[in-house]
């Protein structure tokens, strides 16, 4: 079995020792580590000077030339510190040691320690560093002293931590420090003055790693992580494909026009009844989805027979277009047309596929008997603040809502509501032209007849005195039937009611809805940071793919496996058709291939083992190299095409 070992570079460089600079008589001067230290490193290494102290110094007999720096040695008592007209204990020859110069600095970098010329050196150990060749600091035998660390350009491995962390500042690094350098620590200043742009962040960001971001539940012990934790919930993944299957839903032979003027075609409709009665609107009203020209999808309601007496009329759809509301279903456009073989009023909504009006989730029996158990109290206190803020939307801009129905309430997730049907009634009645404020007054009464009767349970409730409202809502809370009260009584004119008024009186429902939001939107996020993990895994294998078996490429046989793309064979072996060692069956753990991509889109240093199929040969390779052999050749089937006698490549 042939093993082959990829990209093992020794990157230690063999310690050098400083050099005299056309010094003659190094040999008799006595080296400065010596001096300072007791010993020198590099002396066995080549280093020129004298290392033996008895040479060159007078030093007390007793003083071992190995003796490290003590408060005893005669050396390093500071000169400032000795008597006046006492000489020094350090020979002056020793004082005019030559001085190291680190072989590779820029003069320019180092700072000279001046030569005595003709006064006694005042010696200070703690000036004076012991000469370090460039690239050669070893950490295990010198930890830095002040936390910086010796070679910051150290490539950083984010699965070799236990080795690397010894290697890294002292500091951490803190990304809050990046805006304001002011505030390092001054330990580490040097370090992060010498980094040639601090704005660049110290380490690569972990790109690889699936972060738990978000909220999580505890009750979970390990072993209950699931494939399914890597994924989007099947309830929401099913929720979102229904809606998009709906949004593309066709019906080839519905006999529905084409809108040509208007550019809408492809028409579905919507209704899931036939029985269209003109309640709501005065005329019998359709809905359909449809798709305009700009491939975007929207709804159009059809007002059959309509006949546009003011052209004015429709200019009340400019108002509704400025209305930017969650609960409001926005108003795109309004127009007349004759395409369905009548004088019909078109009004163009946003799309908001799989909606259900209120009436279809709460008024159609469920249960066989026929019965549909009362709403949630909770619920339709999600509901009335939804619809409340709404309300306020369009009363700030000066507009009625005018069909406040459980029929024109549209559901368009769990528990999510917004109007529809918003601007018809302004335009169909356009000539009644009744005041703002007693459509707005009217607006709160209706808002509190939908809720009484998802309540009450009976979509065509009529409040009589036989009956009260405090009888029917027996059993919701006295806030609720507070709320639905203050709606339902009619304000004593000239005295007007407001939706500010009641907006402050449920506040502590606006709090709890609102934390409720935060709560969906935090669990959304989650779903979110985990797909967007797998979109970056999906582009690794569909590049693997777009490798692996080519059959042929740019005038060579087996482009895929000739070369460095051979590892790329052996590594898809590795990962897809992996086997269980003890009983053979294929490996089919995802959380295998997912670790295993993971580190390859990491580029990790760690090494693994692939071994060819007919076991012949065996190459350790690093996924870092595995990943840029991939890079490699994809860049080489994405490079333009040349073209060829007879051919094109
Ligand atoms: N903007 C919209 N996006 C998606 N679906 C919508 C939209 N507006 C209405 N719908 C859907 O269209 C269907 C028909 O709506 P419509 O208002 O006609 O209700 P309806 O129950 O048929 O009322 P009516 O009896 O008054 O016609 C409903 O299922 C509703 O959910």
């Amino acid at each position: 079995m042939a093993s082959t070992r990829f990209n093992q570079p020794d990157q230690r460089k063999v310690a050098s020792s400083p050099r005299p600079k056309g010094r003659d008589n190094a040999k008799d001067t006595l080296c400065r580590n010596v001096l300072i230290y007791g010993h020198c490193r590099y002396e066995d290494q080549g280093c020129a000077f004298n290392h033996d102290p008895n040479k060159t110094l007078s030093l007390p007999s007793d003083m071992s030339a190995k003796k490290t720096l003590s408060v005893d040695s005669p050396a390093f008592t500071p000169a400032t510190l000795s008597a006046p007209g006492k000489s020094s204990a350090i020979s002056s020859q020793a004082v005019n040691a030559a001085p190291f110069t680190p072989r590779g600095l820029a003069s320019g970098t180092v700072t000279p320690i001046p030569q005595a010329e003709t006064e006694p050196a005042t010696f200070n150990p703690a000036q004076i560093k012991e000469f370090t060749p460039q690239q050669t600091y070893d950490i295990s035998t010198n930890p830095p002293a002040n936390g910086t660390a010796p070679d910051a350009q150290m490539p950083y491995d984010p699965f070799s931590m236990s080795s690397v962390a010894d290697a890294m500042p002292s500091a951490p690094y803190n990304p809050y420090l990046q805006a304001d350098n002011s505030a390092m620590p001054s330990n580490g200043a040097a370090y992060y003055q010498a980094q040639p742009s601090f704005a660049a962040p110290a380490q690569p960001l972990q790109y690889h790693l699936y972060a738990p971001i978000g909220p999580h539940r505890e009750d979970l012990t390990p072993y209950q992580r699931t494939v399914h934790d890597f994924f989007i919930p099947n309830s929401l993944r099913e929720d979102l494909q229904r809606k998009s299957e709906a949004t593309r839903q066709v019906m080839p032979n519905s006999g529905l026009p084409r809108l040509e003027k208007e550019k809408y075609h492809s028409l579905v409709p919507l209704d899931t009844n036939n029985n269209k009665s003109a309640a709501v609107f005065g005329f019998p009203s359709w809905v359909y989805k449809a798709q305009k020209e700009d491939g975007k999808y929207y709804v159009l309601r059809r007002l059959e027979g309509f006949r546009l007496s003011n052209a004015g009329a429709i200019g009340r759809i400019k108002e509704w277009k400025h209305i930017y509301n969650g609960g409001v279903v926005s108003v795109i456009n309004s127009f007349t047309t004759q395409a369905f073989g009548d004088s019909s009023l078109i009004f163009v909504y946003n799309y908001h596929p799989m909606s259900k009006t209120l009436a279809e989730h709460h008024f159609s029996p469920t249960n066989r008997y026929g019965h549909r158990a009362p709403a949630n109290e909770q619920v339709l206190w999600s509901y009335i603040v939804q619809i409340a803020s709404a309300i306020k939307a369009v009363h700030g801009n000066n507009l009625a809502v005018r069909c406040l129905e459980a029929s024109k309430v549209i559901l368009t997730e769990k528990n999510r509501v917004r109007l529809s049907g918003c601007a018809v009634l302004d335009v169909v009645q356009f000539e009644a032209n009744r005041p703002i404020h007693e459509l707005q007054q009217e607006d709160f009464l209706h808002f509190g007849r939908l809720m009484l009767s998802i309540a009450a349970n009976n979509q065509h409730i009529s409040i009589n005195a036989k009956v009260s409202i405090e009888q029917l809502l027996r059993a919701y809370t006295p806030d609720f039937r507070s709320a639905i009260v203050w709606l339902l009584t009619p304000a004593h004119v000239p005295a007007t009611k407001n939706i500010n008024d009641f907006l402050a009186s449920i506040s502590s429902h606006l709090v709890s809805s609102y934390d409720a939001s935060l709560h969906a939107n935090d669990a959304l996020n989650t779903v979110l940071a985990g797909e967007l993990e797998n979109g970056r895994l999906f582009r690794l294998v569909t590049k693997l793919g777009l490798i692996n078996e080519r059959p042929e490429y740019d005038g060579q046989e087996k482009w895929s496996e000739v070369g460095e793309r051979y590892i790329l064979k052996l590594f898809r072996d590795f990962l897809f058709h992996a086997r269980d060692p003890v009983t053979l069956r294929p490996q089919v753990d995802l959380g295998y291939i997912l670790t295993h991509l993971n580190k390859l889109d990491a580029g990790s240093k760690e090494e693994i083992r692939l071994i060819s199929r007919d076991e012949q040969d065996c190459i350790i390779v690093t996924y870092q190299e595995l990943k840029k052999q991939i890079q490699l050749a994809f860049a080489e089937l994405s490079k333009p095409a040349t073209v060829v006698k007879g051919g094109r490549y």
